[in-house]
């Protein structure tokens, strides 16, 4: 690992920063020179309309698809994630669509299955109940009765939950969401997007990756749109409008936005932070969400 990145003093820096990454399936280029700078303590909403590369740079930041080119930056030193394993060590935990539980155990194999805790070549089942509880109780999660329930008897909400608590039990730092929202009712939605929030006020950085305009102005501070495999821009969530970003997302430009480069019709990625190009954003004060 090497340090070679650093924000200007009293800045934060950003916890995971992708440069100029590549990625393609044989002929079919995916990812172009993408950029991406994930802040602790922020929701970044990855948005883009379907096809524009969102699964792919996910699978590249967890690790299960190596990228042809580019830089992963992980609290500013450059590291090789060339693994799902690697993802895990930085902290890196992705929870995805489908969420991979199994109904047949309850919240707590669910929460530890393949990372299980033993005592003397035995299932240590007090401690793992006592962490499942105490990461539900962490997160402020009150919906789920018992971290003895079987994950066959919960809401969709409450699976969602489950997926959460099982991705921050391991310290993890950066936690990606894909689409945690899709397949649930308005209660259901607002009580994950709360707990999107909360993870992210109690320092974690959180990529929610969403299609849902309202999920990603409600929770996010800040939007990152993928335009056919290009980021074609990282904007603050308040210097933007709904709109704009649904702009963005369908044409791939701003025409409509202020751009500080002079370029028509287009937002550059967020400036790195690096010291000869301090990036002013991460000088602003935390940004008040809409
Ligand atoms: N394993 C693969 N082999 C070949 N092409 C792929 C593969 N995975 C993705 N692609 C292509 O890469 C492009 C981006 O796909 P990706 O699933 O990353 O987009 P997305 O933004 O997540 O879309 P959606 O919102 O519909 O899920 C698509 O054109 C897709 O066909």
């Amino acid at each position: 690992m090497s340090a070679v990145s650093s924000g200007p003093p009293g800045s934060p820096l950003p916890i995971l920063e992708l440069r100029g990454v590549n990625k393609s399936f044989g002929p079919v280029h995916v990812l172009r020179d993408v950029g991406l700078t994930v802040m602790p303590g922020e929701v970044t909403a990855l948005v883009g309309d379907n096809g524009a590369g969102k699964s792919t740079l996910v699978k590249c930041i967890g690790g299960i698809y190596g990228t042809d080119s580019g830089t992963y930056l992980f609290e500013g030193s450059e590291v090789k994630v060339d693994s799902p394993r690697d993802a895990a060590a930085l902290g890196v935990e992705i929870v995805y669509q489908d969420l991979a539980l199994c109904d047949n155990l309850d919240i707590v194999q669910n929460m530890f299955l393949g990372r299980e805790i033993t005592r003397r070549m035995v299932l240590d089942d007090a401690t793992m109940e006592q962490m499942a509880a105490e990461t539900l109780a962490g997160l402020s999660v009150r919906t789920v009765a018992s971290v003895r329930q079987r994950v066959a008897s919960l809401s969709g909400g409450q699976r969602q939950t489950v997926a959460i608590a099982k991705a921050v039990l391991w310290n993890s730092k950066v936690v990606v969401l894909d689409e945690p929202t899709a397949a649930l009712g308005v209660a259901q939605t607002a009580q994950v997007l709360e707990l999107v929030r909360r993870l992210a006020d109690n320092g974690l950085a959180v990529l929610l990756v969403s299609h849902n305009m309202n999920d990603v102005f409600a929770v996010a501070d800040r939007i990152a749109v993928l335009y056919l495999g290009r980021m074609t821009a990282q904007v603050r969530t308040c210097d933007v409008t709904h709109s704009q970003v649904v702009e963005l997302i369908t044409t791939g430009r701003g025409a409509s936005l202020h751009d500080p480069s002079g370029e028509p019709g287009g937002i550059p990625d967020t400036p790195r932070a690096d010291p000869g190009h301090p990036d002013p954003k991460h000088s602003d004060p935390p940004p008040s969400r809409k």
